[in-house]
């Protein structure tokens, strides 16, 4: 099957499901592949027809992170034919599978597959690595089959609805307490890299760093982009959060398939 195109929409603070998405669109071989980073506040929207759409995002306390369902909610479909990926750092996926599906539904994409795959986890340090360099070739060569799959279902076109893994009512989110990276002065060059980097824009560059933490949503997109290794997430919940990880959660996982 030749398809004419196929758009990727991801949000991906850390880089991992813009790397499993891309590897899955490439693995579908279309003449044309349109990009919808959804991550930073200035992405373009598109209303989509039945050409085939990936949307792939990172699970966050095993549901969707909260400000992808705004964004996603600047996209219009028609019966468009989606395959929904949720990237998440070898703990759990829960809900944010089921969540991801009730979305894009919601919004007149009709899911045709779905996948779980495993992304370096947000938390990971030289340290207590958790999924260290994940996605990697095996991952990724899982992503190229998988695009494979999708074609061969494309083809058989048998309607059917997909299911997927999860459970009603979605796992109930933690109140999250005010807190966010900071950043070491003596290391900062004050390159404004971080703030560039932030998907929610709540890092200010002057003569210091000044972060809103009431807003922040401790992606650490900053801390994995900073060239300096200035910007640190050095808080006790995290650093708990980190070794709780790291001593449970280090088996590896394998991606898995709704198809
Ligand atoms: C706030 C937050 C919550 C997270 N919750 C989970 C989780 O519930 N389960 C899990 O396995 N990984 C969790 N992760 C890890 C991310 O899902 C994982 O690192 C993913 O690869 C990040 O995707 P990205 O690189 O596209 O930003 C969480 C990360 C963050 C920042």
């Amino acid at each position: 099957m030749n398809l004419p195109s196929v758009n990727l929409i991801y949000f991906s603070p850390t880089g991992t499901s813009r790397k499993v998405v891309k590897a899955i669109g490439q693995g579908l071989e279309a003449k044309q592949i349109n990009e919808f980073d959804i991550t930073q506040t200035d992405f373009e929207c598109k209303n989509f027809g039945n050409e085939l759409t990936i949307i792939g995002v990172p699970v966050y306390k095993g549901r969707l992170p909260v400000e992808v369902i705004p964004r996603l909610k600047h996209f219009n479909a028609e019966n468009t034919p989606v395959v929904l990926v949720a990237v998440y750092g070898n703990r759990d996926y829960d809900d944010a599978l089921l969540e991801l599906k009730d979305v894009s539904t919601a919004l007149g994409f009709t899911p045709v597959a779905a996948a779980t795959f495993i992304g370096e986890h947000s938390y990971s340090t030289e340290s207590k690595p958790i999924a260290k360099n994940r996605p990697d070739e095996a991952d990724l060569l899982k992503a190229k089959q998988f695009a494979g799959a999708i074609l061969t279902k494309l083809e058989k076109n048998d309607g059917l609805e997909l299911n997927v893994s999860g459970n009603y009512p979605y796992k109930e989110l933690p109140n999250a307490p005010v807190m966010s990276p900071g950043t070491i002065a003596a290391k900062c060059t004050l390159c404004g890299v971080c703030a560039d980097a932030c998907p929610v824009d709540v890092i200010e560059v002057n003569k210091t760093v000044i972060t809103n933490a009431k807003a922040c949503i401790w992606c650490c997109a900053c801390v994995k982009a900073c060239p300096e290794d200035a910007r640190i997430f050095d808080a006790p919940l995290i650093n708990q959060i980190t070794n709780n990880l790291f001593e449970n959660c280090s088996e590896r996982k394998e991606p898995g398939f709704f198809i």
